[in-house]
This record gives C-alpha cells, structure tokens and sequence, in this order.
C-alpha cells in the first residue's frame, strides 16, 4: 500500500533522511519510532506530498508521491506535529474551511467523524485558539478526516497531551483502523509504540528496526535487571564502570541495567554494588520493555 524505496534527504550538511526503506500494508496501524531530529517530520511530509526527496521513490496505493501528488492528496490525511488549525476560527469554521479545500462538506463525510466531533460540537462555536490541547488534538483529526481519505498521518498527535486524552486518541485511532483505514503515526511515547501493529525505529534518518511490538522486544536477548539504591546517581556511575554492564540507563525510579552475558548473577551486582558502599539496593530481573531494545539498538548502532 505504502512503498517507500531508498529515500534521502537533505538540509545543507544535515541528513535528514539516509537511504530509508519501508513497506506499509493496507490497513496497517504503522508507527514511526524515534527522538527529536530523528527525520520523522521529513518522511512524512515527503509521504504527504509537501515535501521533495533528493533521492528514492516513495508510492501510496500506486500513486508516485512525486509524480501524481495532485490526485494523491485526496487519498491521504495529514495531521502535522504543530498544529494546522486556524486559532481564530472556530471549531465549526475550522472544519468547514478543511471540508471546502477538498470540495466536500461537514454533511457529506459525517459519520467517519461522528464519533470524535460529538464530543466538539457542544462547543462549535468556539475559537480553536481557545481550546485545551486534547480538544485541539481532536479537532485536528476531524480536519484530516473530513475528506475521508485512506491513508492518515499522524504526526507525533499526542504530544502535550494529557494522559486521559492520549489513551482515548488511541481508542480513537483503533475504531478508525477497524473501519479499514491504513494509519501511520509518529510518537515519541514507547507505551504507545505497543498499540501500533508495526513499528519502525528511526535515529539520525535511519531505520534501525522494523517489526512487530513482539518482534522487537524478541531482539533483546541480554539478561535484565531493575536497580534502585539510595543514592541513584553515583549508582549509575558504578554501574557504568561494572565489568559485567552493557548498558544502564534511567527508567523513572528504576536503572535498568543489561549485562553482557548470562553467566552474571543478581548476586554479583549485589555484592559488586555492596562493596562500592551502596545502601538500600533492591534488584530485580524483569522483562524488555520496547523503550529496552530501543535504548540498546541506538547504543549498538
Ligand atoms: N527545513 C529544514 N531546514 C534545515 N534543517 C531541517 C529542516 N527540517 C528538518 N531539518 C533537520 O533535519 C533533521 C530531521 O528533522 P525532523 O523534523 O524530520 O525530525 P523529527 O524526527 O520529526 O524530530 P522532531 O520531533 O524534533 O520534529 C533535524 O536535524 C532537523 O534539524
């Protein structure tokens, strides 16, 4: 559905976007993985058509990015990490203006945002400007919506978001997947990488992983542990220097600690962490998270 071959692109001497590769399927809830800079901006707006690759081809449902742009874009919906809408318009505006680009109206595409725009319309009349970010958030999809595309972009649509407002973005995205749309959507939240049907990590314009939530955690075979102590960051710094550490980075209260073979036992983190005078040592072996493997492959590329 959405092919993407050897992609590149480049601002001055930033590389933005390195040889990238990807195939999207049809009906595919696809997330794009990765930290600020990464190059997801760039792949999207390559993808939606406002933007020129230096290299590579890119193709949604056999439609060139490049060359067919002008129909392609009544196929696709984009909603942009900052927000697209006019703040002083209201939300009835704002969604008849976005209906009226592509030629339609709020009536004629309705029921594909019924389910969100109910909870806007009590408030129609106000300006998008005034609005909290989780109702922003959502009149944003409407707007990519109202032209009932195919294929949606989402990009990073839940930053700033609160959490009530995230986990019900994510309902909401799985109702439209159910309705047969292809989703791709960008986030720097790992929790929400797990509700994706695939997910690509992308760091310095390269795709360091493509698989599914299972699959990417399946790739971190090192044991490990969760660590806390009294005093968290000589803590890292010791475990840092261990001779057994792989990596050891901050997961909220916990150091998550990965060791370079098998053959270490909590034991011996215990007794190495006892003899460099650590106090109130709790550890824990646990299972990779998808934040894991992703620390592990940027720390490994
Ligand atoms: N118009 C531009 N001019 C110059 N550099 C740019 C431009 N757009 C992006 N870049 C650079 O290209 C790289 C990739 O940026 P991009 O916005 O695609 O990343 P991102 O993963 O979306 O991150 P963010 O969440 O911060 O937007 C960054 O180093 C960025 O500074």
């Amino acid at each position: 559905m959405i092919s993407i071959r050897g992609i590149s692109k480049s601002f001055g001497e930033t590389k933005a976007l390195q040889d990238v590769s990807l195939e999207i399927q049809k009906g595919e809830l696809f997330g794009l993985i990765g930290p600020d800079g990464a190059g997801k901006t760039t792949l999207f707006k390559i993808l939606v058509t406002i933007l020129l690759p230096d290299a590579g081809q890119a193709s949604i449902d056999g439609l060139d990015v490049v060359q067919t742009y002008k129909k392609l874009r009544h196929q696709i919906g984009y909603m942009p990490g900052r927000f697209s809408l006019y703040q002083d318009l209201t939300i009835y505006e704002n969604l008849r203006f976005f209906a009226s680009v592509f030629g339609t109206t709020i009536e004629a595409n309705y029921d594909l945002i019924a389910d969100i725009y109910s909870q806007l319309e009590p408030f129609k009349d106000r300006r998008a400007g005034k609005l909290s970010g989780g109702m922003k958030q959502k009149l944003a999809l409407c707007c990519a919506l109202i032209h009932k595309p195919e294929v949606l972009f989402l990009d990073e649509p839940t930053t700033g978001v609160d959490a009530v407002s995230r986990k019900e973005f994510w309902e909401m995205l799985g109702r439209l997947k159910k309705r047969g749309l292809t989703i791709v959507v960008s986030t720097p939240y790992m929790d929400e990488a797990s509700l994706c049907d695939r997910i690509a990590f992308i760091q310095n314009g390269q795709i360091l992983a493509i698989n599914t939530p299972e699959g990417i955690t399946g790739k971190f075979t090192k044991p490990l542990l969760a660590v806390r102590g009294k005093d968290t960051y000589r803590l890292i710094l010791d475990l840092r220097k261990a001779p057994f550490t792989d990596t050891c980075y901050a997961f909220g209260e916990y150091l998550h600690l990965s060791l370079k073979t098998d053959t270490v036992s909590e034991a011996q983190v215990h007794t190495y962490l006892q003899e460099k005078q650590h106090s109130q040592v709790e550890i824990q072996s646990i299972t990779p998270t998808i934040e894991d493997t992703f620390m592990s492959l940027m720390h490994a590329s």
